[in-house]
């Protein structure tokens, strides 16, 4: 006889950003493998449909916990868009009594600050910390491994490309086009995210536009879940990239244009962090039948 599991679900996007989301603090999680779980539930057509699963969990050193999972079952070490969501559901969910709180990452301790109208938060401010910019700690292979990685070249199919390396507490490599419509997303992203000798441990492929001093384009394909609608850790890189290739500067608040929404991003140098605001938004609630 087959037993059939209800787990409780919500589903929730930033900027079309999508995770299914399990709160393990008000339930309780029996699931025998999340990396299993989070390839079937982000199949679109035997499952829910999503880029990848997110635990909401007790912490004994923050307010909340989160764990991300790609699709392909992959765990994350952070996600922007994941702790917009996650800060949504603990204040909407009354996990959380303040308005400012704490979220633990496999990253460290991330600050999070909801902006409410009507007990409903429409905005969130995270805290991101400070950028990682040291070759040997993105981590790039080859090279000095305490020198930051700008502009470095990389020659895929006999084109030569430049890129950036920024970890936001996981790997991203940031292109910079004239145009992001012209953007190789397809050529470099399937190359390079998941087993390209040059990121040991895969990298967060990114194209960035930029559009005035204040502003950016910005396209991704994801380690473990390839091309994505927006993601903000990759959008904070997008910033970092810029002011390290001297095309927008420290303390300006930069809009980033991604497909599926804006995020304000600030890199200050007062703290050294990286600011990012932006939306949240619950789908959809139910249970996903486990067997
Ligand atoms: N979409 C996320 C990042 C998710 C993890 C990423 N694919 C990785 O493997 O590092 C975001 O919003 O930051």
């Amino acid at each position: 006889m087959i037993l059939e599991q209800k787990i409780p679900f919500t589903k929730m996007h930033g900027l079309g950003n999508c995770y299914i989301y399990l709160d393990g603090i008000t339930n309780k999680l029996s699931v025998p493998s999340f990396p299993d779980l989070s390839m079937k539930v982000s199949d679109p057509y035997k499952g829910i449909g999503s880029d990848g699963l997110i635990l909401i969990l007790p912490s004994d050193q923050a307010d909340v916990k989160m764990r991300i999972f790609n699709k392909d079952g992959s765990e994350a070490m952070n996600c922007g868009n994941g702790l917009r969501c996650v800060a949504k559901y603990a204040y909407e969910h009354h996990l959380v009594q303040a308005e400012r709180f704490s979220i633990e990452t496999l990253s460290g301790n991330k600050q999070a600050q909801v902006h409410v109208k009507n007990g409903v938060v429409e905005q969130v401010t995270v805290d991101m910390g400070e950028p990682i910019l040291e070759r040997g700690l993105i981590p790039v292979a080859g090279g000095n491994e305490t020198e930051k990685v700008i502009r470095e070249k990389l020659i895929v199919d006999g084109v030569t490309y430049t890129f950036t390396g920024v970890s936001m507490g996981n790997p991203h490599a940031l292109f910079f086009v004239d145009h992001i419509d012209k953007a190789p997303i397809h050529k470099l992203g399937a190359k390079l995210a998941d087993t390209d000798p040059l990121f040991p441990n895969g990298v967060n492929v990114g194209f960035v536009q930029k559009l005035t001093d204040h502003e950016v384009n910005y396209r991704v394909w994801e380690r473990g879940s390839g091309i994505t609608q927006a993601c903000g850790t990759g959008a904070c890189a997008s910033v970092v990239a810029s002011i390290l290739e001297e095309k927008v500067v420290k303390d300006v608040p930069v809009t980033v244009h991604l497909e599926g929404g804006d995020l304000t991003i600030e890199w200050r140098s007062d703290t050294n962090h990286v600011l990012m605001t932006g939306d949240a938004e619950t789908i959809c609630e139910g249970f996903y039948l486990q067997q």
